[in-house]
């Protein structure tokens, strides 16, 4: 069996939103990564956390207007929280089912800040969604308190800050351990923002994308492949279009034409596909694909998913 070293991005739909639908879906989640796993993949895993980072913000903020001694807390430490919650979940579901298949391999979770540049023009244009859907009175509240808020199919909901990632301060440590064999759960939710001041990292007001700081993990790591594992089969041009057609088979070139076309929403495919074409041009030999998490295995296979290479 070939090894393949693989970072695996970890979608909504592997994680839910409410805390019982996070513990549920990442044991279902484990069973996906287990199977990666038993088919030979060296896993490194990074995480969404737009709807958790969300609901800790808010939770933070309501929890500061009774005990007002407690500051409101900044974004960058939710994250910080996001993180830490999310990975304990998933790296326990994936410790347990390794064990229940007879495989010992250590599982942890890198609490991973990713440098951002200051001047980076995603400060003053928000576009990040965060949080759950709210009411119109909700939205109102929201900005009043000097946050900003964007209308959805559904209702509102809170937009942050998207800055790029630049640099990964933990990436010695994750290559430590994905050298040692053992699974990394690293950059959750994009990764802790932070801007470098001398010695000193100081948070960022802003969450980063998650399918951005994925394509430079893997890049980082010289990994084999990109598994971006999210709620499609595989992805489409013309989507949602009475021409509607399925890509199984694309090549950088094709995948920078289709961007060029605005075939891909910008805040949920085409940060895949910028991240897949990043990895893969740095250098030959690499692969990205997108599936959805319960076609994962089949995709590794090369029997789904959308495949750039
Ligand atoms: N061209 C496209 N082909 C397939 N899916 C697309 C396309 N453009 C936008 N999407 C949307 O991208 C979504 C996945 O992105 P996102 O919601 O950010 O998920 P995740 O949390 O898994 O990263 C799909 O559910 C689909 O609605
Ligand atoms: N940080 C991030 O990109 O989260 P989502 O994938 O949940 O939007």
């Amino acid at each position: 069996m070939t090894k393949k070293r693989v970072v695996v991005a970890l979608g909504h739909r592997a994680l839910g939103t409410t805390l019982p639908e996070q513990k549920n879906a990442t044991k279902r989640t484990a069973k996906i990564i287990a199977d990666l796993v038993e088919a030979g993949a060296d896993v490194i895993i990074t995480h969404s956390n737009a709807p958790q980072v969300g609901m800790i913000h808010t939770a933070m903020n309501e929890f500061g207007k009774v005990h007002p001694d407690y500051t409101a807390v900044p974004m960058s430490v939710c994250a910080a929280m996001s993180q830490g919650y999310i990975g304990y979940d998933v790296q326990n579901a994936i410790r347990a089912e390794l064990l229940r298949r007879g495989i010992y391999k250590p599982v942890s979770t890198i609490l991973t800040q990713v440098t951002v540049d200051p001047y980076d023009d995603a400060f003053h244009e928000p576009v990040k969604v965060i949080g759950r859907t709210l009411t119109e009175e909700e939205a109102e509240a929201e900005e009043k308190k000097g946050n900003y808020v964007t209308k959805t199919e559904n209702g509102y909901r809170r937009i942050v800050a998207a800055p790029k990632p630049q640099d990964i301060v933990e990436i010695d440590a994750i290559r430590a351990l994905a050298d040692a064999g053992q699974i990394v759960i690293a950059c959750g939710g994009g990764g802790i923002p932070v801007l470098e001041q001398g010695e000193e990292l100081h948070g960022a007001s802003a969450v980063i994308e998650k399918d951005l700081i994925s394509g430079k993990l893997a890049e980082m790591l010289d990994a084999d492949e990109l598994l971006i594992l999210t709620s499609v089969e595989k992805v489409s041009i013309n989507y949602k279009s009475d021409t509607e057609q399925y890509l199984d088979h694309i090549t950088p070139a094709q995948a920078r034409q289709y961007m060029e076309e605005d075939q891909f929403e910008p805040s949920t495919m085409r940060p895949k596909i910028e991240a897949s074409v990043s990895f893969i041009e740095k250098k030959k030999g690499r692969k990205a694909i997108i599936t959805s998490i319960d076609k994962a295995k089949a995709a590794y296979l090369g029997k789904t998913g959308t495949i750039i290479e």
